[in-house]
């Protein structure tokens, strides 16, 4: 990820990388001035001046012209991360994507991608005072190249300490990364979870002292201890440097005819290299840190591979038949071994047809409706549109049939839907239809609200399916927080409706009082198919809710 980006931006981080090497080195040609000034002859001085003041000048033009090119480049990486998980986590198979969960998922997006942008960040940084610290070395070995020597040996064995150091940092970061994903959940429970923490004072303490809590310590606890480490070598790093300054000034520098230009030279250059490198140790962690967050972001998203084409026109296909050939779909769960399997299911769909599916919880009836619309491919068995096999080349405009309300179902603040003329119009209208015109419109296209209740949420919900006026719907317990009138509404004036306007229909429901206006009823039970049958349903067959229709009804499957 991070050699992506690198390599996205490489013209404008070299350019950049230019500009700070070029400051970098006029900074130590500054120092190497200042130190031949305390020595010079009187003559010399004006030119020495003047040199002075246009080494300064650039000094100070360059830091900032890299300052601001090295911001753009941060903030660049991370829009671009941003756009590329988001483009991911869209283009991802659905089933893939509940099975990452949104925590890893607003991690890599919040997190992670501010940290690999914090890399453009510490990099000028690092690289800057690199270049400083290699030219003060330099300018060492030219006044003496003994000393020099010395100074590779302490480079050489401040790398080889700082390098274990970074193997153990690195290990206790990636336990902090993993961590702060689950820390996102629980974040998330913070405000979903709202309600139930205020109303349970042993649930909110246990949730803060043994979750929230605990996870946020395990964060900072490897966190810190990685980065102690990093700050631990550098202290060796530096100690290093300053049993070096200490040989070079009491040991090494013999009595001589330029002893003293040596020694004030040394003196100052150690004086000035100091900070930089003291920068360029902190720097290197939050360099690291980057690293890890860039493989976090990497592992999300490699597991978000689509085997699907994608297609852009938005044009629904026309829809004369559906029909799923032994369909099957398996849940494995790994805490408990357990796997739920769905199907082998054989049903068919029509265009003018009133399907309903009902079943005890846990039965299987949204998962096959996932399987139906597409959202899962079958592990087994097909799905056939119109008499053509719906695969990967199609699955994406298969699902382009569907307008649907699930029992999760998300409202977007705003109508994202396309091709509808008069957005607002026909928005307000259907408002009107669903009773909602005097608690919400749709102005330019957005809702003016959406603080409403439950059941007014679906209701706009249903307005968005009808907006979309696609070949099929379905309905996965819509009813479920309506009140008795518009229940009655729903089923004897809306479903009637869109049948007659030749729409197929599936209802997911339990109200058992509306059984009888199928056109066809189909059961579950521990995801298989009990009962299909199709024809009127007589009262005698829906009434005893909860249990199984009178065989005598219809076609068994
Ligand atoms: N995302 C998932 N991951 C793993 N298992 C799942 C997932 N969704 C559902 N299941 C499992 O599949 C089974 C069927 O679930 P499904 O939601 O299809 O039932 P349902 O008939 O719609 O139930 P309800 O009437 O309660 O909505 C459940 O037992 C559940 O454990």
């Amino acid at each position: 990820m991070l050699k992506y980006l690198i390599n996205q931006s490489r013209v404008s981080l070299a350019g950049a990388s230019l500009v700070t090497v070029f400051h970098g080195a006029c900074s130590v040609l500054l120092v190497a001035q200042i130190s031949s000034a305390l020595t010079a002859a009187e003559p010399e001085r004006g030119t020495m001046a003047l040199i002075f003041i246009a080494t300064a000048i650039a000094v100070m033009l360059s830091y900032v012209g890299a300052a601001i090119l090295f911001e753009r480049l941060g903030q660049r990486a991370n829009a671009e991360l941003r756009r590329f998980v988001a483009q991911r986590v869209l283009a991802a198979d659905y089933r893939q994507l509940e099975s990452i969960g949104s925590a890893r998922i607003q991690s890599a997006l919040a997190e992670h991608s501010t940290r690999v942008a914090e890399f453009f960040v510490s990099f000028p940084v690092i690289l800057m005072n690199a270049v400083i610290v290699a030219g003060c070395l330099l300018y060492m070995a030219w006044l003496s190249w003994q000393v020099f020597l010395l100074a590779l040996v302490v480079v050489g064995l401040g790398s080889v300490g700082y390098h274990l150091a970074h193997l153990r940092a690195i290990r206790h970061l990636d336990i902090a990364a993993n961590e702060q994903d689950q820390l996102f959940s629980y974040f998330r429970s913070l405000t979903d979870g709202a309600k139930e923490l205020r109303l349970n004072r042993h649930k909110r303490k246990a949730f803060y002292d043994e979750v929230l809590s605990s996870s946020i310590e395990t964060v900072r606890r490897e966190r810190t201890f990685g980065m102690s480490v990093f700050v631990a070598s550098g202290g060796w790093a530096q100690f290093l440097l300053y049993a070096f300054i200490g040989m070079v000034l009491f040991a090494l520098v013999s009595d001589g005819p330029d002893r003293v230009l040596i020694m004030t030279g040394y003196a100052l250059v150690f004086v000035y290299m100091i900070g930089p490198l003291e920068a360029l140790l902190l720097s290197i962690p939050r360099a690291n840190m980057a690293q890890v967050s860039a493989e976090r972001i990497d592992e999300i998203t490699q597991a978000m591979v689509t085997s699907e084409v994608q297609t852009d026109g938005s044009s629904s296909p026309a829809l004369q038949s559906i029909a799923l050939q032994g369909v099957l779909h398996r849940y494995y769960h790994e805490q408990s071994d357990e796997l739920f399997t769905l199907g082998p299911i054989d049903l068919d769909f029509r265009p003018g047809e009133i399907t309903f599916l009902v079943g005890g919880n846990g039965s299987g009836k949204t998962t096959l409706a996932k399987l139906l619309v597409g959202l899962y491919p079958p592990e087994e068995g097909r799905i056939v549109l119109n008499g053509s096999v719906v695969d990967e080349s199609n699955r994406d405009r298969y699902r382009q049939l569907f307008s649907t309300v699930f029992s999760d179902f998300h409202l977007f603040d705003r109508l994202l839907e396309v091709g509808t003329a008069d957005l607002d119009r026909e928005g307000n209208r259907l408002l009107a239809k669903l009773h909602l015109q005097n608690k919400v419109k749709v102005q330019n296209g957005a809702f003016s609200t959406l603080a409403l209740s439950q059941g007014q949420r679906k209701r706009l919900a249903l307005v968005i399916a009808y907006l979309e006026n696609r070949p099929f719907f379905l309905f996965d317990e819509w009813a479920a927080d309506q009140d008795p009138v518009f229940k009655e509404v729903f089923y004897r004036e809306l479903l009637p409706e869109l049948r007659a306007m030749g729409k197929a229909i599936l209802v997911i429901s339990h109200d058992d009082r509306y059984f009888h206006l199928a056109d066809r009823l189909v059961r579950m039970e521990s995801g298989c198919l009990t009962f299909n049958s199709r024809g009127p349903m007589k009262d005698s067959a829906t009434k005893n809710s909860g249990t199984a229709p009178p065989l005598a009804l219809g076609s068994i499957v």
